[in-house]
C-alpha cells in the first residue's frame, strides 16, 4: 500500500468491558478522525462482513462485573476475532473511574491479553481531562476530588474506595506495577520511553501513567503509538489516530459523523445510580412523564410491575418523551442489597429494564432510545439484539448518538456512562435528533 491510500482493513481493534465505555472510546476514535464500528459481543465472520474499510472496530462486552475467568475468555475470545483480520494495535477499554474490584477485572484481562499477544510491557491509562478525570501521582481524580470520594465508592457493583491505582491494580495481578509520574510526563515523549525502558528492565510490566490534561495525552499518544496493546479509558484514543497518521499506520482522512435519521417516540430509561444521572432525572421531573420503579415490586413481581409501566407509558403524551428510572439513594441500595443480595438486585433490574425495554420498542414503536448505565445498556441492547452500531456525532464528552445497523426498523441509541453528562444532557440529546 501506498502512503495516499486510505486503510480498507482497520489497524486498530478495541475490547471494551461495557457497551457505553464502548461508545465512549468509539467515540473518541471518531473525533480523532477514525472510520469506527462498533460490534455488541463478540463478533462472528457475518457482523465482521460490516467492517470492512473501517479504521478501528471496538468490540463493546460486557465484562466489567462478571466473574473473572469469564471476562478472561470472552476477551480472548474478542481478540482472537480481531486478529483474525490481520489487525495489527490493540486497546483494552475499561473505566475512566476504574470501576473494578480487588480481585479484577481489569488486572487480569490486561494480563492475559498480554500473554495472548506476546506483550511485555502496557500502560494503564484511565485519565480523560475533558471529563474531569486526571491521574497525579498514581491518584485518580474526579473533578477535584479523590475517586473514593467521588461517589463512586457508592456503586453498587464496584464500590471504588481506593484512589491509589498502583496500589489498588498491585492487588488484582501477581505483575510488578509500576507508574510514570507526572515529572517525567512533563519532561516530554523521550523521558516517557526512557522510563518505561528502565521499567521494563526492573521487570515491571504494568505502568499507570499519570495524566492532568490533553497536551501530556497527545504527548503520551505518540509515545504509545508503536505498542501493541494500550490500555485505559477513552481519553488516550483522542489522540491515538493522530499519532497513528504521524508514523505512517493510518491513511485515511477526518470525515464528518452523521445524525441518525430515525423518527419514531423517544424513551429514556436509566439503570444508573450515579450522581449525574440521579441530577439529569432530577432536571426532566416536571418536563416529561417519569416512571420511578418499585425496586421491591420488580424484586416480589416483575411482570406485574411492567404490565403497570407499559399501560402508563402508553397512555402518556406521544409528543412527550417518557423517563424510567430505577435510581435509589445509597440508604435505598444498601438497604435492597442487603434484602436480597446485591448482584441478584443488579441483574434483576437489569432484565427488569430490557424486557421492558423490547416491549416498548416492539408495541408501543419507541425508536429513539437514550439509555443510562453501562450494565443497564448493555443488557438492552443485547436484549434488543442489536450486533453493530454506526458512530454519529457526539452529544457531550464521552457520549454520541449511535444507530443500529443490523434491524428492519433503524433505533437511534444513545447510551450514556452514568457519570457522564450535565443536567440538561437528556433534553439536548433528544434536541439533536429534531
Ligand atoms: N435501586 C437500585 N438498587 C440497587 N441496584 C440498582 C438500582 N438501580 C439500578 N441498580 C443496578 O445498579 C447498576 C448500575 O450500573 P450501570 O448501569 O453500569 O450504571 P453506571 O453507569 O452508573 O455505573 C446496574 O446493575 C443496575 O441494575
Ligand atoms: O470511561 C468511562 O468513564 C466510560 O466510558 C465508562 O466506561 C463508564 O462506565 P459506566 O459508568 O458503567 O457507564
Amino acid at each position: 500500500m501506498t502512503e495516499t491510500q486510505p486503510n480498507r482493513t482497520a489497524v486498530l481493534g478495541c475490547i471494551a468491558d461495557d457497551v457505553t465505555g464502548a461508545t465512549d472510546l468509539a467515540n473518541n476514535l471518531v473525533r480523532g478522525g477514525m472510520r469506527v464500528v462498533q460490534v455488541l459481543g463478540v463478533p462472528d465472520a457475518r457482523v465482521l462482513a460490516n467492517a470492512f474499510e473501517v479504521d478501528a472496530i471496538v468490540v463493546a462486552l460486557k465484562t466489567r462485573s462478571i466473574p473473572k475467568q469469564d471476562a478472561i475468555s470472552q476477551s480472548l475470545d474478542a481478540l482472537k476475532s480481531l486478529q483474525a483480520l490481520r489487525i495489527s494495535h490493540f486497546y483494552f477499554k475499561y473505566c475512566s473511574t476504574f470501576d473494578s474490584t480487588e480481585e479484577g477485572n481489569i488486572g487480569p484481562v490486561a494480563e492475559a491479553l498480554m500473554d495472548s499477544l506476546g506483550v511485555t510491557q502496557t500502560v494503564f491509562c484511565p485519565a480523560f481531562p475533558a471529563a474531569g478525570r486526571t491521574v497525579y501521582q498514581g491518584h485518580l481524580f474526579v473533578g477535584d476530588q479523590l475517586l473514593n470520594e467521588s461517589g463512586m465508592q457508592n456503586h453498587p457493583l464496584n464500590p471504588m474506595t481506593d484512589a491509589n491505582l498502583v496500589r489498588f491494580l498491585g492487588k488484582q495481578t501477581s505483575r510488578r506495577v509500576g507508574l510514570v509520574s507526572s515529572a517525567v510526563i512533563e519532561s516530554g515523549a523521550a523521558a516517557v520511553a526512557q522510563r518505561l525502558s528502565q521499567l521494563k528492565e526492573d521487570d515491571v510490566s504494568m505502568v499507570v501513567t499519570d495524566t492532568t490534561s490533553d497536551e501530556q495525552l497527545t504527548m503520551l499518544a505518540s509515545s504509545c503509538a508503536s505498542l501493541p496493546l494500550v490500555t485505559g479509558g477513552s481519553g488516550l484514543a483522542r489522540f491515538l489516530p493522530d499519532a497513528y497518521r504521524e508514523c505512517g499506520l493510518l491513511h485515511s482522512q477526518v470525515f464528518a459523523p452523521e445524525v441518525p435519521k430515525v423518527d419514531g417516540r423517544s424513551l429514556i430509561v436509566a439503570g444508573s445510580c450515579s450522581r449525574a444521572t440521579a441530577g439529569q432525572i432530577r432536571y426532566m421531573d416536571g418536563k416529561c412523564p417519569l416512571y420511578r420503579i418499585d425496586v421491591s415490586g420488580v424484586m416480589d413481581d416483575p411482570n406485574v410491575e411492567q404490565n403497570k409501566i407499559v399501560k402508563w407509558a402508553s397512555e402518556s403524551d406521544p409528543g412527550q418523551p417518557v423517563l424510567i428510572a430505577s435510581g435509589a439513594s445509597p440508604e435505598q441500595i444498601t438497604e435492597t442489597q442487603e434484602r436480597f443480595g446485591a448482584m441478584e438486585v443488579a441483574l434483576a433490574i437489569e432484565n427488569f429494564l430490557s424486557a421492558l425495554t423490547v416491549r416498548l420498542v416492539k408495541d408501543l414503536g419507541f425508536t429513539r432510545l437514550v439509555l443510562a448505565g453501562g450494565e443497564t445498556s448493555g443488557a438492552i441492547v443485547r436484549e434488543l439484539g442489536i450486533d453493530t452500531l454506526r458512530i454519529g456525532p457526539e452529544i457531550c464528552t464521552g457520549v454520541p448518538w449511535t444507530e443500529s445497523l443490523d434491524r428492519e426498523r433503524s433505533l437511534a441509541l444513545a447510551l450514556k456512562s452514568g457519570n457522564f453528562g450535565d443536567a440538561n444532557f437528556f433534553e439536548s440529546a433528544l434536541e439533536m435528533l429534531r
